[in-house]
């Protein structure tokens, strides 16, 4: 029997690919997907990125068919977490985004809310949350049913080898933020230190969440983050996102899969 699949957990939805090529293909069609049922329901696609090595794999949507078939004038573009950096430096969580596919498929301009690059990080956050109050208000993003949270059609992360997920680290205070949206560290575990970052009641609002995890490095934080360990992992952050209305959906390959009960029983 393989042991990719598809296996349905407590902790969501765990899609395991052969390779990370299969993986940027299933994403692609998954994108695709939730992004014309959105279009249909909504009339908008509202998607947040992240950083990190879930970007480059999105480039295949930038390929044949999704690069005709999808409706990118319908898509708004928000961010999950970005560096304090300018747009143009080489950490831009925006920049990756725009090389690896904003720049190539036919997106309406101002459909993307970048983070403002002139602001210190703390202005900054204000001002995007400030922004998407205002989308919320009009429905171009939707709102949560369970919390004054908006409800985007999908948020997509990466997860580091330290649990962190968007710009939440663990053990750090912003995983106790109720009330803002959007939320500044200055602390950064990893470089750079500046950063805005949704807080967990955004993300666990959201319609579609989907985590993409790549990589042997990530097996035993996954497994933390995923299985039952028999000690608590409540606090770490990739453990934390569990979205209350909405779907939570794991896209691994086998490196970083390789710890997981769900995939260790189908070797029995
Ligand atoms: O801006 C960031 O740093 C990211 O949003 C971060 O949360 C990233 O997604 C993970 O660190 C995983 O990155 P990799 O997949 O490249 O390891």
């Amino acid at each position: 029997m393989s042991r990719s699949g598809c296996h349905q957990t407590e902790r969501g939805e765990l899609r395991i690919y052969e390779s990370s090529d299969e993986v940027a293909t299933e994403l692609a069609d998954y994108i695709a997907e939730l992004s014309e049922v959105s279009v249909k329901e909504r009339g908008f696609f509202a998607i947040a990125l992240s950083g990190g090595s879930l970007i480059s794999l999105m480039g295949k949507l930038c390929e044949a068919p999704y690069n005709k078939t999808v409706d990118w004038s319908k898509w708004y573009i928000f961010w999950a977490d970005e560096r304090v950096v300018s747009k143009n430096h080489a950490d831009s969580n925006y920049k990756l985004a725009k090389d690896c596919l904003l720049s190539k498929v036919p997106l309406i301009p101002s459909h993307v809310y970048s983070i403002n690059d002139s602001l210190s990080a703390e202005e900054a956050a204000g001002e995007y949350e400030f922004v998407l109050r205002q989308l919320v208000k009009v429905r171009t993003v939707g709102v949560s049913e369970i919390s004054d949270c908006p409800k985007f059609d999908l948020i997509l992360l990466g997860m580091g080898s330290d649990g962190h997920v968007a710009s939440l680290f663990p053990n750090h205070m912003v995983l106790e933020e109720k009330d803002e949206w959007v939320t500044f560290i200055t602390d950064s575990p990893e470089p750079p230190p500046e950063r805005l970052t949704f807080t967990l009641p955004v993300i666990n609002s959201a319609s579609n969440v989907a985590i993409v995890v790549t990589g042997s490095s990530k097996a035993e934080t996954l497994h933390l983050a995923i299985d039952d360990v028999g000690r608590d992992c409540s606090k770490l952050p990739a453990r934390m996102v569990n979205p209350g209305n909405g779907n939570l959906v794991w896209f691994l390959d086998k490196l970083a899969a390789s710890k997981l009960e769900a995939f260790k029983c189908t070797e029995k």
